[in-house]
């Protein structure tokens, strides 16, 4: 017996279609795939793809499913949830996969009936490109998904939606918003923002000097430049609802770089290796563990 009878993904882009492609492999994901999206080319590819059972534009026929997963851009997922709310059936579970929750879960329980339970989960894992043709079933293998449902959300439905990562390939934890988003604005959101800022850095500079940045970029740069290939709208809407914890951490990280240009101009070297043996043991810690 599959997990759910239907699961509906509305916004089958990197993330949804991935999800789709794991339930095409793996059949104890669910019975039935409904699939909704404001953008009638990405259902006709999602149709091409054979990704999904059922393909609409229409948010209310989406809505009909014992799990919805929104997996739209985070300054959409208020809109949809609102769309999809009153038309889901009792007892079914509402999720989405946003990289931040900042006020998005607040807003969503003020609007939540009572027979539905609301079981958001953030996977650690993704690509800097999106749309239905981005997405692989294998994304979420081994890959950590952040759960974070309200305080007194039934434990049956969280329980359903850890099946649901674990059946994905990915494990689970349970956190607070708050934290959540805490820690994305260090691990991910602070990591863009510096690789947008490296990126333009570069685009600012005059004519000359410019192109033979790019001409002779090595490595370095490159690796920061993959992830300043994301996309615009889905950093910017992170940025903005995680406005405090992004600037917190952006502080924190300027006061480090300060001391870093200090040791720099006074000569300190001692103060400059004792900061990339630290990030070094970062990096050796990350390898062990797996992630990367
Ligand atoms: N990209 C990543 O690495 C990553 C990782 C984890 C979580 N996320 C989160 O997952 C969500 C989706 O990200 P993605 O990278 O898959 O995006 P994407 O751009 O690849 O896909 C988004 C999809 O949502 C559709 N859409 C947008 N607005 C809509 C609306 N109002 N109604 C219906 N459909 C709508 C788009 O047409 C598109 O098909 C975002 O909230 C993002 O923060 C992304
Ligand atoms: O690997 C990448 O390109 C990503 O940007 C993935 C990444 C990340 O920062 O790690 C981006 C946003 C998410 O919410 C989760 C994962």
């Amino acid at each position: 017996m599959a997990l759910f009878n239907t699961l509906s993904i509305i916004g089958p882009g990197l993330i949804g279609s991935s999800i789709l492609r794991k339930a095409r492999e793996n059949n104890a994901i669910a019975n039935k795939l409904i699939v909704a999206d404001n953008n009638p080319n990405n259902l006709k590819r999602i149709e091409e793809l054979n990704l999904a059972d059922v393909v609409t534009e229409d948010l209310t026929e989406a809505a009909k499913a014992d799990c919805v997963i929104i997996c739209v851009p985070v300054g959409a997922v208020e809109n949809v949830a609102q769309a999809v709310l009153p038309h889901m059936p009792a007892g079914a579970i509402l999720s989405d996969v946003a990289s931040v929750r900042g006020k998005i879960s607040l807003k969503i329980q003020q609007i939540l009936p009572q027979n539905i339970s609301y079981v958001p989960g953030h996977p650690m894992a993704g690509t800097e490109h999106s749309g239905p043709d981005a997405g692989f079933s294998k994304l979420f293998e081994n890959r950590w998904c952040l759960l974070v449902p309200p305080p007194h959300t039934d434990p049956h439905a969280i329980h359903k939606m850890e099946e649901f990562w674990a059946l994905c390939g990915a494990k689970t934890n349970i956190l607070a918003d708050e934290k959540h988003d805490r820690i994305c604005a260090m691990v991910s959101h602070l990591p863009h923002l510096l690789a947008f800022t490296i990126c333009d850095s570069a685009d600012n500079l005059s004519g000359e000097l410019k192109t033979a940045v790019l001409d002779y970029a090595a490595s370095g740069f490159m690796d920061f430049t993959r992830i300043a290939g994301s996309d615009p709208i889905m950093w910017r809407d992170i940025f903005i609802e995680n406005k405090d914890a992004i600037l917190d951490t952006l502080d924190r990280f300027i006061l480090n770089a300060e001391t870093m240009a200090q040791a720099i101009r006074e000569g300190d070297g001692a103060t400059i290796t004792n900061k990339i043996e630290h990030s070094r043991q970062i990096r050796r810690k990350l390898i062990e563990n797996k992630q990367v």
